[in-house]
């Protein structure tokens, strides 16, 4: 069994480089940018009024001022700077060249085309061109485009970017206990829900992804599925994993050619964790169990799918405070579903007490994995453990 860490740099491994698309900034939140965006403007492109009031010059305060003319935003004044004279101005017009200052209205007092300046603020309230980016900036590939990120492409003028596309992920369940919700199990079947998680999973990470049909628990059934799946730069099957004589994921995979990257790690749960390339293709094998299934997706699907798209691997530990203390850990790291309370400088943790890998109510309550490494002694009450946030 090799540790956690060996395999998720070998899951790592598995990606490929990102393919390029061309897209319309209105679809480009959320991918990542894989070409440097280098800006067509400048921003502001003028000095421009941060406040609505009267542009004046600096060596005029004290006096009263004739007010000459008006500046708005996207109709710049286009006189000469006279001294002793002043511009209504309103918040985004140009400040015209000759005048220094802004000066908000609650300031002023205008009598016609008159204008007393009652106090005058510290600020100048311009700002100046360029204060934001120039023409010529730079965005750098690799990172992920937010809602801001895509408000400055396209103030810089881009309408356009190059980005990752999107991995196409197939997530295979395979059983014969498993029918779809909504039908009627018969005796000894229950509903499939694993893949449904993975699925949501990979897509939270950016992938396209595509549940294929049940497959059933035989060698023929297993490999149609992974003949569906050629086109998916990565195939996640769940279950068959194991040691059991119905468990022919790994046999299938490897009489199509599966180069196994591992098989098995020192990790509870997920021990029966398998990845590997068929072609050029990736593979994730997960357990079964509904939380190994998940949190094996979570620690190592959603990585290898940020990779993909050229993502560095992002994955942050917290730290949080034990409101409860824990026996001693066997020879895998444990990542025990755990609630989070809001602590005084930390997060306190809680496990719950029963961490059976196939409970999907408490999985649904828990908001952490709590980390433990393997041979963890015991812990007090109070002491400071590693967790990774779940689902956010
Ligand atoms: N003798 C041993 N038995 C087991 C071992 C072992 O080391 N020796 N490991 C255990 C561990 S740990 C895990 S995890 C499971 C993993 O087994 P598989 O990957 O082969 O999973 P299955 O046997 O196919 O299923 C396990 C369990 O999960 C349910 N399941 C499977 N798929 C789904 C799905 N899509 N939706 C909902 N539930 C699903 C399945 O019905 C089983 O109950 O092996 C242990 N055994
Ligand atoms: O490792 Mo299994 O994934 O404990 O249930």
């Amino acid at each position: 069994m090799i540790s956690v860490e060996e395999a998720l740099t070998k899951v790592l491994s598995l990606a490929g480089a990102a393919s390029p698309e061309t897209l319309s900034l209105d679809q480009a939140a959320g991918r990542v940018l894989l070409e440097p965006a280098i800006s067509r403007m400048t921003q502001p492109p003028f000095d421009s009024a941060a406040m609505d009031g009267y542009a004046l010059r600096h060596a005029d305060l004290g006096q009263r001022l004739r007010v000459i003319g008006e500046s708005a935003a996207g109709h710049p004044w286009t006189g000469t700077a006279e001294p002793g004279t002043a511009i209504r101005i309103f918040t985004g017009g140009a400040v015209p060249s000759g005048y220094d200052r802004v000066e908000m209205q609650e300031n002023t007092q205008r009598d016609g085309d008159w204008l007393t300046i009652t106090a005058s603020s510290r600020d100048t309230y311009i700002r100046g061109r360029g204060c934001d980016f120039s023409e010529g900036d730079r965005i750098e590939p690799g990172r992920l485009l937010s809602a801001a990120d895509i408000a400055l492409l396209a103030a810089m003028n881009l309408p356009r970017v190059t980005v990752a596309k999107r991995p196409k992920v197939a997530v295979l369940a395979g059983g014969d206990e498993l029918v779809r919700p909504g039908e009627t199990p018969s005796e000894g079947q229950i509903i499939s829900s694993n893949d449904l998680a993975v699925a949501a999973i990979a897509r939270a990470a950016g992938a396209e992804s595509e549940i294929l049909p049940i497959a059933r628990d035989s060698e023929d059934s297993l490999r149609d599925s992974f003949a569906r799946a050629q086109d998916s730069e990565l195939l996640v099957t769940i279950g068959g994993a194991s040691v059991g004589d119905h468990d022919l994921v790994g046999k299938v995979a490897e009489s199509l050619g599966m180069e196994r990257a591992f098989y098995k790690i020192a990790m509870r749960p997920g021990k029966p964790l398998m990845a590997g390339r068929i072609g050029q293709n990736a593979m994730l094998g997960l357990p079964g169990n509904p939380v190994s299934a998940i949190v094996c997706a979570t620690v190592f699907m959603q990585p290898l799918i940020r990779a993909m798209q050229g993502l560095p691997d992002e994955t942050r530990r917290f730290r949080a405070r034990l409101s409860a203390a824990l026996p001693p850990e066997g020879g895998r790291q444990h990542y025990m579903r755990a609630k989070l309370k809001d602590g005084e400088e930390l997060p306190l943790i809680a496990p719950f007490d029963n961490q059976d890998s196939s409970l999907l109510s408490v999985l649904s309550q828990a908001d952490a994995l709590l980390i433990r490494p393997p041979h963890d002694p015991a812990r007090q009450e109070g002491e400071i453990m590693d967790y990774l946030p779940l689902f956010h």
